[in-house]
C-alpha cells in the first residue's frame, strides 16, 4: 500500500509484527471498511503470546469495538474483558490505556454515560503513563470527547491538548488527520463556550488545511461548524457564504443528509435576516429532499421554521399551528435538545404574535426542559454552560413578560374600573339630570300653580265674589297708579275720564218680593249686561250691596248723555228672569268728569269727585229715579263752589253754581 510506505522507518523499528498489522488494518478502516474487518478477523484468529502484551491488548480492543459496532454484545463484552485482564495482569502502561480507553468507548457508545464518565474520570486521576503516543493519543482524545460530552470543557479541552502532544510524536498517515479532528475538537468546544473568536481561528485554518492537504472530506463538517460559530458572531453574510459552501460541497461529495443540514440553517440564516420569500424558497426545496430521504427529524425541523415564516408573516394561527406540530412531535420521540431549541423559537413566534401569556409559558417550558436536560446524564452534553447562561437570561425574560402580562392586566382592570366609574358617572349624572329636570318640572309646575294661586288670590282680592267685578280695593289700585301715573304725564288734563255711581232701585222691595237668591240674580245679570256695554279698558266695579261704579276711560263731553242713556236703557228695558218670573229694574246714577271742570286732582281728588257722584245719584233717586244726574262744570270758581259741592250739591245747584244734565231712563216695563 502507497500509505504504508511513507510509514516511518524508525518506528517501524520500534513495533512488533501485530502492532503493523493493527496500523495497516486503521488505515485499510479509513478506506475499506470490509477488507479491514476482514484483516482485523484474521488476526484474532491468529492472536499469540508471541506478540507484545501491548500489541495483543491494543487488538483485543479493536476487536472489541468491531464487535460493538457490529451490535454483537456477547462478542464485544468477551474481547473486552481480555483486554481489561491482561492489561491489568501485566500493568503496561500502554496496555493499561488501551484497554481502559476501549472500556470507556465501549459504555459511551452502549449510552451508559454516566458509568462512562466515572470511568473517565478515574482514569484521569490515575493519569496516562502510556510511553506510546499513539495509545496516548487514544486515551487522552478519548477522555476529550467523554468529558466534552458531559460539558466538563475544561477538562476535554485538556486532554485533548494532550491528545494533540501525543497525536505529534506519531509521524504517520493518519498525523494529519488526527490533528485536524483534534483540532475540530476544539474549535466546537471554544464554540459552546462562546469563543467564537478562537473557535474561528481553528476553524479557519482547519478549513485551509482540509484544502492543502486535500481532505476535501472533512469539509462538509467544517462548514457546518464554520457557518454555525459566523451566525453566532452574526456574521450573516459570512455565514450565508459558508453553508452554500458546505451546501455545495456535500453535494459535490454525495452527502445527501448533509446537504439539507445546510439547506435548514441557510433558510434559518434567511429567517434571521427577516428574508422570509428566500428562506421559504430553499426551505421548501429542504423539505421535499427530507420527505423523499424519509428523514423525519429533518422534516420536521424544517417544517418548525416554515411554520415561523408563516407567523413572522402575519399567518399566526396557521404558523403556530405547524410549529406546535412539530414540537409536540419532538415531545413524543423525547428528543430534549431539539425541543428545548424549538421551544425558543416557538417563544420568539408567540412574541410576534403578540401572545405574551403563551410565550411566558413556553419560555418556562422551555426553562424546565433545559433544567431537566442539565439533570439528565444523556443530554448534558448539549446544554450545561450554554444552558446555565442562558437561563438566567430566560428566568429574567419570564419575569419580565410575567410583570408585562400582570401590567396588562392591571392596565386592563384600571381601563375597566375606569369604563366602569365613567358608567357610574354617566348614570349618576344622567339620574341628577332626571332628578333635575323632575325638579325642575315640579318647581315650574308649583310656580305656575303659585302664579295662578296668586293669579288667584289677585282676582278674589280684586273681585267681588257675587258678580265677579272689580270690587273697591281694585279702584283704588287703579287710582293709585292714575295718580303716579299722573306725576309722571302731563297730559292727564286732557283726558277726560269719568265716574258713573249706579244705585239699582227699590233693590229690597225684590229681594222682598222675590226672595234674597233673586236680588243675587239681579245682580249678576246687571252686572253681565254693565261689562258688556263698556270697553275693555274701562273698569266696571260692584261699589256696595246693589250699587254700581263705572269708571270710564276718556268719555268725552259730548258721549256722555248717550252713554248714560245706554246704560240706563241696558238696565231698565228688559226685566230679568229669574224662576221663570220677570223682574223689572232700573237704576239711577250721578256722573262726574275727573279731573272736574279743569280743577286739578290735587284741588279735586278722585275721592272728591266720587262723593259729587255719590250726591248727584242722590239727587237722581229723590228726582224719581231711573235716570242719571251728570255733573258737567262750574259756574262760578272753585273756591266759591268748594264749600258747597263739599256737602250740598243740592245747594250748588240752587244757587246756580254747576252745570248738569239729566238723562232720564227708559219708559219701564209694565209688571208681570
Ligand atoms: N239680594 C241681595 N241683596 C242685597 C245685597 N246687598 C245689599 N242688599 C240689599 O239691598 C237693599 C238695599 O236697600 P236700600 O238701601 O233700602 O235701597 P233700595 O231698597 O234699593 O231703595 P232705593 O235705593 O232707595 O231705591 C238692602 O235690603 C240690602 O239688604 C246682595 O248682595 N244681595
Amino acid at each position: 500500500m502507497l500509505l504504508a510506505l511513507l510509514l516511518s522507518p524508525t518506528l517501524f523499528a520500534l513495533q512488533d509484527k501485530l502492532d503493523q498489522q493493527l496500523d495497516h488494518y486503521l488505515q485499510l478502516a479509513a478506506d475499506d471498511y470490509e477488507q479491514a474487518a476482514a484483516l482485523l478477523l484474521q488476526l484474532q484468529e491468529h492472536d499469540s503470546a508471541e506478540h507484545s502484551i501491548a500489541s495483543r491488548v491494543r487488538l483485543y480492543s479493536y476487536l472489541t469495538v468491531h464487535y460493538l459496532y457490529a451490535t454483537d454484545e456477547q462478542q464485544t463484552d468477551t474481547w473486552l474483558q481480555q483486554a481489561l485482564s491482561l492489561a491489568s495482569a501485566t500493568n503496561d502502561p500502554d496496555a493499561l490505556a488501551d484497554a481502559q480507553a476501549t472500556e470507556i468507548e465501549v459504555l459511551a457508545l452502549r449510552q451508559q454515560f454516566n458509568d462512562a464518565v466515572l470511568k473517565a474520570e478515574l482514569l484521569h486521576q490515575q493519569g496516562i503513563s502510556a510511553s506510546n503516543p499513539r495509545s496516548r493519543y487514544y486515551a487522552h482524545n478519548l477522555l476529550g470527547r467523554v468529558f466534552r460530552e458531559d460539558g466538563q470543557y475544561e477538562l476535554a479541552l485538556k486532554h485533548f491538548v494532550d491528545a494533540l502532544q501525543a497525536v505529534t510524536e506519531t509521524q504517520d498517515q493518519r498525523t494529519q488527520r488526527r490533528t485536524m479532528f483534534l483540532h475540530q475538537m476544539i474549535a466546537s468546544i471554544h464554540a459552546e463556550l462562546k469563543n467564537f473568536a478562537q473557535a474561528r481561528q481553528l476553524i479557519e485554518h482547519l478549513i485551509a488545511d482540509a484544502k492543502t492537504y486535500q481532505l476535501d472530506t472533512e469539509l462538509p463538517e467544517y462548514y457546518l461548524l464554520y457557518g454555525y460559530i459566523a451566525s453566532f458572531q452574526d456574521d450573516d453574510v459570512l455565514a450565508e457564504q459558508v453553508n452554500l459552501q458546505g451546501l455545495a460541497e456535500s453535494q459535490r461529495q454525495g452527502h445527501a443528509g448533509l446537504a439539507l443540514v445546510f439547506k435548514n440553517n441557510l433558510g434559518a440564516g434567511y429567517i434571521k435576516a427577516g428574508n422570509f420569500g428566500q428562506a421559504r424558497t430553499i426551505l421548501n426545496d429542504a423539505l421535499k429532499q427530507a420527505t423523499d430521504m424519509q428523514t423525519p427529524s429533518d422534516t420536521h425541523l424544517i417544517r418548525f421554521n416554515l411554520g415561523y415564516i408563516d407567523v413572522a408573516e402575519g399567518n399566526h394561527a396557521s404558523g403556530l399551528a405547524a410549529m406546535l406540530e412539530v414540537i409536540n412531535y419532538f415531545r413524543e420521540i423525547k428528543l430534549k435538545t431539539q425541543l428545548e431549541d424549538t421551544l425558543g423559537w416557538l417563544a420568539k413566534a408567540y412574541a410576534l404574535a403578540d401572545r405574551h401569556q403563551e410565550r411566558a409559558d413556553t419560555l418556562a417550558e422551555q426553562m424546565a426542559l433545559r433544567e431537566e436536560i442539565l439533570n439528565s446524564d444523556r443530554d448534558k452534553v448539549i446544554s450545561d454552560l450554554q444552558s446555565r447562561y442562558d437561563n438566567k437570561a430566560k428566568a429574567q425574560q419570564i419575569t419580565i413578560l410575567q410583570q408585562d402580562n400582570d401590567l396588562t392586566h392591571q392596565l386592563l382592570r384600571n381601563k375597566q374600573l375606569q369604563q366602569r366609574i365613567t358608567l357610574l358617572f354617566v348614570i349618576v349624572m344622567l339620574f341628577g339630570a332626571v332628578l333635575l329636570l323632575q325638579l325642575m318640572f315640579k318647581v315650574r309646575k308649583t310656580n305656575r300653580r303659585l302664579k295662578e294661586a296668586n293669579k288667584q288670590l289677585e282676582y278674589q282680592s280684586l273681585r267681588d265674589p257675587l258678580t265677579g267685578l272689580f270690587n273697591r280695593r281694585a279702584l283704588q289700585e287703579q287710582m293709585q297708579r292714575r295718580v303716579s301715573f299722573s306725576r309722571r304725564q302731563t297730559d292727564i288734563c286732557e283726558r277726560e275720564n269719568g265716574f258713573l255711581l249706579l244705585d239699582i232701585d227699590f233693590f229690597k222691595k225684590i229681594n222682598d218680593d222675590y226672595g234674597h237668591a233673586a236680588g243675587d240674580e239681579v245682580l249678576k245679570q246687571l252686572s253681565e249686561r254693565l261689562t258688556k256695554a263698556c270697553r275693555e279698558q274701562d273698569l266696571v266695579v260692584r261699589w256696595g250691596g246693589e250699587e254700581f261704579l263705572l269708571y270710564l276711560d276718556n268719555v268725552a263731553a259730548e258721549q256722555l248723555t248717550g252713554f248714560c242713556l245706554r246704560i240706563l236703557k241696558l238696565i231698565a228695558s228688559e226685566p230679568v228672569l229669574y224662576d221663570g218670573k220677570l223682574i223689572t229694574v232700573s237704576a239711577s246714577g250721578g256722573f262726574i268728569h275727573l279731573p272736574f271742570a279743569g280743577i286739578t286732582e290735587t284741588e279735586l281728588n278722585w275721592e272728591r269727585a266720587l262723593q259729587i257722584a255719590d250726591m248727584a245719584l242722590y239727587l237722581s233717586k229723590v228726582n224719581g229715579r231711573n235716570q242719571v244726574y251728570a255733573i258737567t262744570g262750574l259756574r262760578c270758581d272753585y273756591a266759591t263752589a268748594n264749600q258747597a259741592l263739599s256737602n250740598d250739591l243740592q245747594g250748588a245747584i240752587r244757587q246756580n253754581m254747576v252745570d248738569y244734565i239729566t238723562i232720564k231712563g227708559p219708559p219701564l216695563p209694565a209688571k208681570i
